[in-house]
């Protein structure tokens, strides 16, 4: 038998087949560009491109909608539990609490069928923006603020978090930034979530530890990071030397570089329009000039170019969202992507266990524990 060659980190290793998405040759979900999708089809139509396989007539999408809709709502002991969390709680991580608190009260929990899967998949789509906006409110001791039935996925997170309709133009930089994060192949969280349910497990676990992968800033936590740098930076007359002393630092900029994009990430091209326009309407553009500064920088000294969480995390901040929010509403996207590769792996599953290199001690005996120096 040989051994195939090894790649740490898997790089460029396939690992998979996936109908849902390739980032070959652009960045494309069943058949359509990003480009295309951000363009002329709203969020709610992407995810149900992404969960159904198709995009939806005008009558799907409205079905789709209303059972979505219906479902945004959390069983009343979730804000118990946002209410008994430690106030140093990050808004991530009681969102993985409550994902995983959520499989106890769905009615399907334990039914890994398509059909059973897609329900839960619609469910946690409408729960999780919900529990995004419920837990922050309820840290900061105000009330919640129901759903409304009526609005898109950005339009009713923005007015839950608020408790005030959001303008037409911040929900469109939000929707668009929501489809450019749905789905992306194998990254991390993911796969995480694959493997999950290769063992024959379930969504909500799937779910719920691929939020874990995606709370670490070389995946999701990124667009966190990147305001603090920008933050960090002091503004653009400080921004290349601050930036050329993080680099001799040996330190990462957070939103920049990608495992598979060497050469620019398509996603963050289309939504830097967004983030500069939202930034001018905020009267924030200082923070704008400083990514342009370190975009130069990092292309000449480290031919590293932005990946989505560049203009995300500095859109998410001209609209006045507070930065703990931002790995969050990845998750109100992503889950889209993590529930269809679920559903993929489980409809044609075979256990994920791949090999390891062993490198460890030489085979020993065990001495008795009086002889162990
Ligand atoms: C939506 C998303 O999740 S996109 C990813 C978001 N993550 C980030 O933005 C975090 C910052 N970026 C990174 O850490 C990396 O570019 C990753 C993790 C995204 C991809 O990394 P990989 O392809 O595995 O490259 P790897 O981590 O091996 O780095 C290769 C070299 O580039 C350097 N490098 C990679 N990214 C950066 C960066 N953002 N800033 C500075 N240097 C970097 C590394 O230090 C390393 O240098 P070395 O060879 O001298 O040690
Ligand atoms: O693909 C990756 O490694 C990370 C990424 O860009 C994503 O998940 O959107």
């Amino acid at each position: 038998m040989t051994t195939p060659a090894y790649s740490p980190g898997l790089e460029g290793v396939p690992a998979g087949e996936t109908a849902i998405c390739t980032v070959a040759d652009g960045l494309s979900y069943r058949g359509y560009s990003v480009g295309d999708l951000a363009e002329n089809c709203s969020f709610d139509e992407v995810a149900f491109l992404l969960l159904h396989g198709e995009l939806p007539s005008a009558a799907r999408l409205q079905e789709f909608h209303a059972g979505v809709a219906a479902a945004r709502r959390l069983p009343p002991s979730l804000k118990d539990l946002f209410a008994a969390l430690p106030k140093w709680t990050t808004p991530l991580d009681a969102l993985r609490t409550a994902i995983s608190a959520l499989g106890h009260f769905d009615q399907d929990a334990a039914d890994n069928s398509h059909v059973a899967n897609l329900r839960k998949s619609e469910r946690l789509l409408a729960q999780i923006p919900v529990a995004i906006a419920d837990q922050c409110r309820i840290a900061k001791g105000l009330p919640v603020v129901p759903a409304r039935q009526d609005l898109s996925h950005a339009a009713n997170f923005l007015y839950m978090l608020r408790g005030e309709e959001a303008s037409p133009a911040e929900v469109k930089a939000l929707d668009v930034s929501l489809i450019l994060y749905a789905e992306h192949e194998f990254n991390a969280s993911t796969f995480a979530a694959r493997v999950i349910v290769s063992t024959l497990s379930d969504l909500h676990s799937g779910v719920t530890g691929a939020i874990g992968a995606l709370k670490g800033p070389l995946h999701g936590g990124a667009n966190e990071k990147v305001m603090d740098i920008l933050l960090a930076t002091g503004g653009p007359d400080q921004a290349e030397a601050w930036t050329k002393a993080a680099l001799a630092r040996k330190e990462r900029i957070m939103g920049f570089g990608h495992r598979v994009y060497k050469a620019g990430d398509v996603r963050a091209s289309i939504l830097k329009k967004y983030a500069a326009e939202a930034a001018t309407v905020a009267g924030t553009t200082k923070w704008e000039e400083t990514a342009d500064i370190i975009e130069r920088v990092m292309a000449a000294e480290k031919n590293m170019y932005p990946n989505l969480d560049w203009p995300a995390g500095r859109l998410y901040h001209a609209m006045k969202l507070e930065i703990p929010l931002y790995t969050p509403i990845f998750a109100m996207s992503r889950i889209t992507g993590w529930a269809a590769h679920v559903i993929e792996q489980l409809d044609n599953n075979r256990l994920i266990r791949p090999r390891a290199i062993y490198k460890g001690p030489a085979p020993r005996t065990v001495k008795p524990i009086a002889e162990r120096g």
